[in-house]
């Protein structure tokens, strides 16, 4: 099977080793899956911006990126959250391996439309040969969600989710996961409410424009969808062996 996860910036900031996700990473890959992680970063970025009063600023759900803030995120994606997550998996006996749209020019990403947002981008290439010679040779990757302009003149910051959706999409994956700190998608931002268990592609509009989902679960169920679109097999936001704190299909 192939497999994509995406783990949250905030699932990263509780610490990657022997979580719940970190586990069912390490099932996949005893089980001889071909899995691919992309991982985010967004509270790590947020902190770093804070210690040196930088604005933070985020519109329609992406981070507003001047030439001063894509510093901070490429410092922290590719330096930071990616070297420990790395790590921390070769720590667990899994030969993981970093890399983000630069390395091996393995992904590019055009600019998202809204010129306030500045050095963003939604990837529109992904090389899915890079990925299987990885797997022939037994590593892991682990992909940070940042990536060139098509001329490679740029850095773009890419949302994490749309990046694991590109991914998933370019691979024809049989399976998408998005671990976030929250389980599942619940039925209100508050994070006391009900995880609910199937959510439909024609429900996410209404459930965005409701108030249901709000912040950085509109890009989750917007990937969700464009990846079921785009011919991948299954989403699930949580867990996919252990379900017993809730997970969601999206289906
Ligand atoms: N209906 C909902 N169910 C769960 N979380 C929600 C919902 N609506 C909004 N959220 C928010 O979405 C956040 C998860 O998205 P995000 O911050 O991007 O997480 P991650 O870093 O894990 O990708 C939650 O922390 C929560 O604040
Ligand atoms: C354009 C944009 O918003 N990029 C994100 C990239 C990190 C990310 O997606 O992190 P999470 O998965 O933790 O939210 C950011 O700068 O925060």
């Amino acid at each position: 099977m192939r497999v994509v996860i995406k783990v949250g910036g905030s699932v990263l900031s509780d610490g990657p080793g022997g979580s719940p996700w970190m586990r069912e990473v390490q099932t996949f890959v005893a089980e001889g899956h071909q899995l691919a992680i992309v991982h985010g970063g967004g509270p790590a970025i947020s902190e770093s911006l804070r210690q040196t009063q930088t604005p933070i600023q985020f519109y329609q759900g992406q981070r507003v990126t001047t030439p001063e803030v894509l510093g901070h995120v490429i410092r922290i994606l590719r330096g930071e959250m990616n070297a420990l997550l790395v790590h921390a998996l070769n720590r667990q006996g899994i030969t993981a391996i970093g890399l983000s749209g630069m390395d091996g020019a393995f992904m590019v990403a055009r600019h998202l439309p809204p010129k306030e947002l500045g050095y963003v981008g939604y990837i529109s290439d992904v090389k899915a040969d890079l990925l299987d010679q990885l797997w022939t040779l037994g590593f892991v990757p682990v992909i940070a969600p940042l990536a060139p302009n098509e001329d490679h003149t740029e850095i773009l910051n890419c949302n994490g989710d749309g990046v694991a959706e590109a991914v998933a999409r370019h691979i024809q994956a049989d399976l998408l996961v998005f671990y976030t700190d929250r389980g599942g998608l619940r039925t209100s931002p508050d994070p006391d409410a009900r995880i609910v268990a199937h959510l439909t592609q024609d429900e996410i509009g209404t459930w965005i424009d409701q108030g249901k989902a709000t912040e950085g679960m509109i890009p989750k169920l917007q990937a969700a969808q464009r990846a079921l679109q785009g011919g991948v097999k299954q989403v699930l936001i949580g867990a996919f062996y252990d379900e017993s704190e809730g997970t969601t299909h999206i289906v």
